[in-house]
């Protein structure tokens, strides 16, 4: 598509006359295609000859919030780079609103947005003048103010980039990431290093845009984060897709409870082995020792199953301290999936 054909923010059903305006239906104030957002087929990148992106195929449907997670080192930000045109894939394919990011980038420059991970803002200019001069390039930019308002930017304006605190930088990084209405955004660790009032203020962000019909693909290492904002995830290991679904279908399924016993004394060594036999090792349950005093059992946990845990600890002579019973979060499936040695 054309940057002539694209269709006017709230241009209403003006834009059913173009060919390209087929595939499109129109919201109050953004337009979204039917196309995916980003689609990213069999992307393979080599760095030094060692493959880093290894044949990954991943879909962010259009007016989501799609959330890519995976260890340090898995590929993602090598991936989304791919998808923003910063880097030269070894192989594969990348649409963004079905266009190449690097033959097409003039074409996308004004309907994208990118937040880095390294910001690369002006470092001897001030904060309030930096986000005025990105919306001065832009043809239709946000209300400045109102950006400004959202993120809490207003009291370090004219502080220069780089006086501002890391997370300071980051919400200013990332206002001038969205100054521009894009239909598409990248946010590469939006939150990362930002005080809690700062994450809720961009999390709030993140919903409006999303309600408004912009497309969102974001990398995270917060599984909060993701769970709270994400309509799909797809989790990267060594390069590679290794589950995708809704956070719900991620962590749905059998043995979707988890229990949390604390004790009073550091457990014995193979503690975990032995509940585990106690409660049946025919694969139902996960037990783990997460810590010297912390057990976690993952399984269909009913009343006996978990009277069983407790009777196992009595006849232990441990001390259960605390207890939380609850459903499989996106973490417990993400450690599950990638485990829980550090890479
Ligand atoms: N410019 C580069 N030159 C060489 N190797 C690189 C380069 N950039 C990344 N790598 C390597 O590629 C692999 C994937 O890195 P990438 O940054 O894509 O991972 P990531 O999933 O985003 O990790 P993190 O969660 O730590 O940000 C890593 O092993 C990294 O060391």
């Amino acid at each position: 598509m054309t940057d002539a054909s694209r269709p006017e923010r709230g241009a209403g059903r003006c834009a059913a006359h173009t060919a390209a305006a087929a595939s499109l239906f129109v919201l109050d104030s953004v337009t979204v295609p039917t196309t995916p957002a980003v689609q990213v087929t069999d992307l393979v990148k080599k760095y030094d000859g060692v493959t880093v992106v290894d044949s990954l195929s991943l879909t962010a449907a259009a007016g989501r919030v799609t959330a890519v997670l995976g260890p340090n080192g898995a590929g993602k930000t090598t991936t989304i780079e791919c998808c923003e045109g910063l880097r030269v894939q070894d192989g594969g394919t990348v649409r963004v609103l079905g266009l190449d990011p690097r033959a097409d980038a003039a074409q996308l420059r004004p309907r994208v947005g990118v937040m880095l991970q390294d910001s690369g803002l002006p470092a001897q200019k001030r904060s309030g003048e930096v986000l005025r001069h990105v919306a001065r390039m832009h043809r239709d930019p946000w209300d400045v103010a109102d950006l400004e308002e959202r993120l809490g930017l207003g009291s370090f304006a004219s502080t220069t980039v780089r006086r501002l605190s890391g997370g300071q930088r980051q919400r200013l990084a990332l206002a001038c990431a969205l100054v521009g209405r894009p239909e598409v955004v990248f946010l590469d660790e939006p939150s990362a290093g930002m005080d809690p009032q700062s994450r809720l203020a961009v999390w709030a962000l993140v919903r409006a845009l999303r309600d408004v019909g912009t497309s969102i693909i974001l990398t995270t290492h917060l599984m909060d984060e993701a769970a709270e904002l994400a309509d799909d995830v797809v989790v990267v290991d060594h390069g590679r897709v290794i589950a995708q679904g809704t956070p719900a279908e991620l962590t749905a399924g059998s043995g979707d409870q988890v229990a949390t016993f604390e004790t009073s004394a550091a457990l014995p060594r193979d503690a975990a082995a032995r509940l585990r036999s106690r409660l049946g090792d025919d694969g139902t349950w996960t037990v783990e020792a997460t810590e010297t005093t912390r057990l976690r059992v993952a399984g269909p946990l009913d009343p006996a199953a978990l009277a069983a845990v407790l009777a196992w600890c009595a006849d232990e002579d441990v001390l259960v301290t605390r207890f939380d019973l609850g459903r499989r979060t996106l973490e417990d499936f993400f450690l599950d999936l990638t485990g829980r040695s550090m890479r």
